[in-house]
């Protein structure tokens, strides 16, 4: 038998098409109890990479396993997993409810299960209408009723939030929170970490099939502090006094403001106000993780997006802020791929 776990592992999987390398020596593992955002750019290799954990695809190299074992060893499998890919088609004149109904029957489930189903994905007002008439909302509801169907202790979807609607959007995501709270394993993909910031715990970001990042969105965001943009009347005697009151993380942007790393508005604008210099604005720079995600898929880019690393000015302000360190949770070396 399986050993039950819900734990999901990718180990070393390498998929080749022909001259296409679509996934290169990818591994990491997702948890249960956690949602775990699988993000990259068009063609990065997700899709692929969750057909091989689904066993619709087999990897040229390495192992992707559900329960420690793989998907075609599992048993019952949509007791196990369920899954949502891109493209899913359905019987264009089968209604929604008899979509569910042979699924159900097909993995031995009770046909009142399609109505809880129908019900929960917010579809029961359109239970006998025809799945081909259906928006591709309402298309991505009926495939994430479909996965459910088998009541899995995993969930596999991939770029779900796909033709939904703002309010659907914010229900997929407490959807699939409250499924993880309940100790049960989600590996979601999209294109867009934006989309699934504030869904999940742990993000695999992949580009041109390999490993990016691999860790806590909270890690990935301690990598890239936050700074605060001051416009003093002096900035020698800004800098100055920001030094005497102990903030040392000090940086010169290009039009003429200082960059204060690592303290509040309020902190800076209270040793300004002791020191007697004005202050004409501030503006605080939260961490950008969008940008961030686009530098790390986009390694090339990286240096024109955010600029130069910081440097000291002539004369020195100070150690140069630890603002552009690697995150802590990476896993593999940038550099060139294929
Ligand atoms: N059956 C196939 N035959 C040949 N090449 C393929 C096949 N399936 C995928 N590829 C190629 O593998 C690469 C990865 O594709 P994949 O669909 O896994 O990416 P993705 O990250 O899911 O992209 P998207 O966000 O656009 O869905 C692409 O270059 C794609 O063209």
């Amino acid at each position: 038998m399986h050993d039950g776990s819900g734990r999901i592992a990718v180990q070393n999987l390498t998929k080749q098409f022909g001259a296409v390398t679509a996934v290169q020596n990818l591994s990491f593992t997702v948890e249960p109890g956690s949602v775990t955002g699988f993000i990259g750019p068009n063609g990065a290799g997700k899709t692929t990479t969750l057909r091989m954990l689904l066993g619709l695809v087999t990897p040229t190299m390495g192992i992707a396993t559900i329960n420690g074992r793989p998907y075609h060893q599992l048993g019952n499998p949509a007791r196990v997993v369920g899954a949502v890919l891109e493209n899913e088609g359905f019987h264009p004149k089968r209604t929604a409810r008899n979509h569910l109904r042979v699924y159900a029957a097909a993995i031995g489930v009770p046909d009142q299960r399609a109505d809880e189903l129908l019900q929960l994905v917010g579809l029961a007002p359109a239970a006998d209408r025809k799945a081909g008439d259906f928006s591709l909302g309402m298309r991505q509801r009926l495939s994430l009723a479909t996965a459910l169907l088998g009541d899995p202790q995993v969930l596999v979807l991939d770029e779900p939030a796909n033709g939904l609607d703002p309010e659907g959007i914010a229900w997929l995501r407490n959807f699939l929170r409250s499924f993880a709270q309940q100790g049960r394993t989600v590996l979601v993909s999209s294109h867009l970490l934006s989309e699934l910031e504030q869904t999940i715990d742990q993000v695999v970001i992949v580009s041109a099939g390999t490993t990016r990042y691999y860790g806590s969105l909270d890690q990935l965001r301690a990598g890239q502090q936050s700074r605060v943009l001051v416009q003093p009347a002096d900035a020698n005697g800004l800098v100055a006094a920001l030094r005497e009151g102990g903030l040392t993380q000090l940086e010169p942007t290009p039009d003429g403001r200082v960059a204060v790393y690592g303290a509040s508005v309020q902190q800076i604008g209270d040793l300004a106000a002791k020191a007697g210099i004005a202050v004409y604005g501030m503006e605080e720079e939260k961490a950008d993780l969008e940008k961030l995600f686009f530098q790390l898929t986009n390694p090339q880019y990286g240096a024109a997006q955010y600029g130069p690393p910081p440097q000291q000015p002539p004369g020195g302000w100070g150690p140069p802020p630890p603002g552009h360190q690697q995150p802590q949770g990476y896993q593999q070396s940038w550099g060139g791929h294929q």
